[in-house]
C-alpha cells in the first residue's frame, strides 16, 4: 500500500506508539513483519495470528519481559589451556581455534587437556575443550533464565530453562572462589591486621602479669642458673601467638578451600605476610579455580548441552511474546475490522491521539449503511470550526492504516477495503498565492492518476483560492474521482454550491449544538450524514453578546436580536 507524505506521518505516528511500548530491542523486528499490506489473505492471516496469541498475554509478564537480555555464547581463543592430541589429530585439533595445541605437555598453562592421556582427558570438540564459552554466558544471565522459567510457568509451556538453573547451580562454590579471588589482597590485609591486634593484647597482658613478684622469681632463678624455667615462662607466649597464627591461617584454609601457611614463623610480632606470598597464593589459587570451573562447566554442558536449541527458541518466543504485549497494550478496547469490499466504515470510532474522544461512526463507500447514506464514494464533509473535521479525517486514516498492518482498530466495529493507495492532504494554514495553490493543484490531480483502489482525504482546499473557483475546480477533480472509482472525503465550506454540482456526492455536517455554561460551543463531534453542517455565527454572535461589556455588547445585542428576529 502506497501513501503520500502526511499519511506516512500518520502511519510513523502509530508505529511509533507501538515502539514505545516495546521494552525489548529484540521484539522490534516483529514491528516490520505488521508493516502495510493491501494482500486480503496476509492482512486476514495476520488477524488470525493476533486473535490466537493476544489472549495468552496476561498482566504479569511485564515485568518478567523486562528482564530478557540475550544469550550470546562466546567464540574466544582461550590461552590458559593447552590441548596435546596424537599426531593423526593435530590439523584437526588446529582447526578448531580454540586454544593452543602441541603433541608434548608444556609449561605455562593453567590447563593441561589431552586426548592421548598427558592431562585431564577430552574429546575433540570445542564443548568439552571449551566448556565455559557456553557455561559462563549461562551463569552471567541468571536472571534472564530466571525470567524465562516464570513466563513458562505461565504461559503453560515449560521452560528449559529450569532444568539449566538446577545444574548452574553446581557452579556457585567454584564462582565463589572466583569472587574471593578478585578480593584475596584485602582479605589476607584484614586476617593479619586481626592477628596483630589479638598478639598485641596478648603481650600487654603478659608483661602484665610479669611486674613485682615474678620478676624476683626470675632473678632469684637467674642466680641458681636455672635458664630452663625462664625460657619455658617465655616460650609459653610464643606458642600462644603460634597457635594464634595457626587458627588465622586454617580459617584463610578454609574460606580459599586451599591449604595455606602465610605468616612468616620468623619475626612473631608484627606478623606480616609478604607481597611475594600473597602473589603466590593468588597464583595457585587462580590455578585451582580454572581446574575446578572448567571440570564443572564440562560436567554441567554435558547435561544441558541438549537443552540449548529450545532455550534459544524460546528466548525468540520472548522477543514476540513482548511484542504482542506492546500491542495488546496499545489495541486495548480495540476490535478486528471486517475485510470488506465496497469501501470503509466504522461504528464509534476513537481518534488515537486525543484524550476522551467523543466516539464518532463513519462510512464511505457502501460496506455499511446508516441513516441518511447509500452507499456514496465521494464525500464533502462541512461544518463547525474547530467541530472535528480535520480529527475525522485523521481517525479515518488511523482506522484504514491499523487494518492495512492486520491490526485491530479503535471502534466498536469496523469494515474496510484493501486499498493500494492512501492520500491525505491536510490543510496549509499558513499557504497563500499561486505558488502553493498550484503545488497542491498538482498533488491533488497526481493523486487522482493511475488506476487502483485509493482512498483520497483532503482537508479543506479551497482556502488557497477563491471560492468561485474552488468549485469549478473541486466539482471537476471530484467527477474525475467518482469516474475512476476512488473514495473521497473532502472538508469544504461550499458543500451547497458542491453539492449542486455532484449528484454523486453526500454531504455530511458537523453542527455546534449552542453554548454550554462556560460560553464555549457545544460540538456533536458525529457529523450529520446528508446534511449540510450549520455554520454556527450566531452562536458566535451569541457569546459575544453575553461576555463583553459596554458599547461593545450593545452592538452584539443588537445582532444577536437580529439573528432571533429573522428565526422567529
Ligand atoms: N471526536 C472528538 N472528540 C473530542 N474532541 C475532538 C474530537 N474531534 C476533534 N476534537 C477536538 O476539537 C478540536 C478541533 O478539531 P479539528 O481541528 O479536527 O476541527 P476542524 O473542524 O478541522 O477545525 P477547523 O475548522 O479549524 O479546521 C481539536 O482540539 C480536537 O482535539
Amino acid at each position: 500500500m502506497k501513501l503520500n507524505s502526511e499519511a506516512k506521518e500518520i502511519y510513523k505516528a502509530i508505529k511509533n506508539e507501538i515502539k514505545r511500548r516495546i521494552q525489548l530491542r529484540e521484539s522490534l523486528a516483529y514491528l516490520e513483519k505488521f508493516s502495510l499490506t493491501n494482500n486480503r489473505e496476509e492482512i486476514l492471516r495476520r488477524q488470525r495470528y493476533l486473535k490466537e496469541n493476544l489472549p495468552k498475554i496476561s498482566e504479569e509478564l511485564k515485568p518478567l519481559l523486562s528482564k530478557i537480555r540475550p544469550i550470546r555464547f562466546r567464540r574466544e581463543y582461550l590461552h590458559d589451556r593447552l590441548l596435546v592430541v596424537s599426531e593423526e589429530e593435530f590439523e584437526k585439533a588446529k582447526a578448531l581455534n580454540i586454544c593452543d595445541v602441541s603433541l608434548e605437555p608444556e609449561e605455562g598453562y593453567d590447563l593441561l587437556l589431552s586426548t592421548v592421556d598427558y592431562g585431564i582427558d577430552v574429546e575433540l570438540s570445542i564443548s568439552e575443550i571449551a566448556p565455559e564459552l557456553y557455561i559462563m554466558p549461562l551463569w552471567e544471565n541468571r536472571e534472564t533464565l530466571k525470567a524465562l522459567a516464570s513466563i513458562g510457568r505461565i504461559i503453560n509451556s515449560p521452560s528449559v530453562a529450569e532444568e539449566i538453573l538446577a545444574e548452574l547451580r553446581r557452579l556457585e562454590k567454584v564462582a565463589k572462589r572466583g569472587e574471593i579471588l578478585e578480593n584475596l589482597d584485602e582479605i589476607v590485609r584484614r586476617e593479619e591486621q586481626r592477628l596483630n591486634t589479638k598478639i598485641e593484647e596478648m603481650l600487654k597482658k603478659f608483661s602484665l602479669t610479669l611486674s613485682g613478684k615474678e620478676l624476683l622469681e626470675f632473678l632469684k632463678e637467674l642466680k641458681s642458673g636455672n635458664y630452663q624455667a625462664i625460657f619455658s615462662h617465655f616460650s609459653q607466649v610464643e606458642n600462644e601467638i603460634l597457635r594464634e597464627i595457626r587458627k588465622s591461617e586454617e580459617r584463610l584454609s578454609k574460606l580459599l578451600n586451599l591449604d595455606v601457611e602465610v605468616f612468616s614463623r620468623d619475626n612473631l610480632y608484627p606478623v606480616e605476610v609478604s607481597a611475594e606470598t600473597v602473589e603466590l597464593l593468588r597464583t595457585e589459587l587462580e590455578k585451582e579455580t580454572k581446574v575446578e570451573m572448567y571440570l564443572v562447566s564440562r560436567e554441567i554442558l554435558r547435561k544441558i548441552k541438549p537443552l540449548l536449541p529450545k532455550l534459544k527458541e524460546e528466548l525468540q518466543r520472548a522477543y514476540e511474546l513482548e511484542f504482542l504485549r506492546a500491542v495488546k497494550e496499545f489495541t486495548e478496547g480495540f476490535v478486528f475490522p471486517e475485510i470488506a469490499s465496497g469501501g470503509m466504515a466504522f461504528i464509534n470510532g476513537r481518534h488515537l491521539f486525543i484524550e476522551n474522544p467523543q466516539p464518532v461512526s463513519y462510512v464511505v463507500g457502501n460496506v455499511a449503511s446508516f441513516d441518511g447514506t447509500s452507499g456514496e464514494r465521494i464525500v464533502i464533509l462541512t461544518g463547525a470550526n474547530s467541530g472535528g473535521k480535520t480529527s475525522l479525517l485523521e481517525l479515518i486514516t488511523q482506522i484504514v492504516l491499523l487494518t492495512h498492518m492486520g491490526l485491530p482498530v479503535p471502534a466498536e466495529k469496523a469494515w474496510v477495503e484493501p486499498l493500494d493507495e492512501l492520500f491525505f492532504f491536510r490543510r496549509k494554514r499558513s499557504s497563500y498565492g499561486a505558488g502553493a495553490f498550484e503545488t497542491a493543484l498538482k498533488a491533488f490531480a497526481r493523486a487522482l492518476t493511475k488506476e487502483g483502489k485509493k482512498l483520497i482525504l483532503i482537508d479543506e482546499f479551497e482556502a488557497i483560492t477563491e471560492p468561485g473557483a474552488a468549485v469549478k475546480i473541486i466539482g471537476e477533480l471530484l467527477k474525475v474521482a467518482h469516474e475512476k472509482g476512488f473514495y473521497v472525503v473532502i472538508v469544504s465550506h461550499l458543500g451547497e454550491d458542491l453539492k449542486r454540482e455532484l449528484s454523486f456526492a453526500r454531504v455530511d455536517g458537523i453542527e455546534a449544538e449552542g453554548l454550554d455554561e462556560n460560553l464555549n460551543l457545544i460540538v456533536d463531534r458525529q457529523p450529520k450524514f446528508g446534511k449540510l453542517g450549520k455554520s454556527t455565527p450566531e452562536l458566535i454572535v451569541e457569546r459575544l453578546a453575553k461576555k463583553k461589556r459596554g458599547k461593545e455588547k450593545e452592538i452584539f445585542e443588537r445582532v444577536w436580536r437580529a439573528f432571533k428576529e429573522s428565526q422567529d
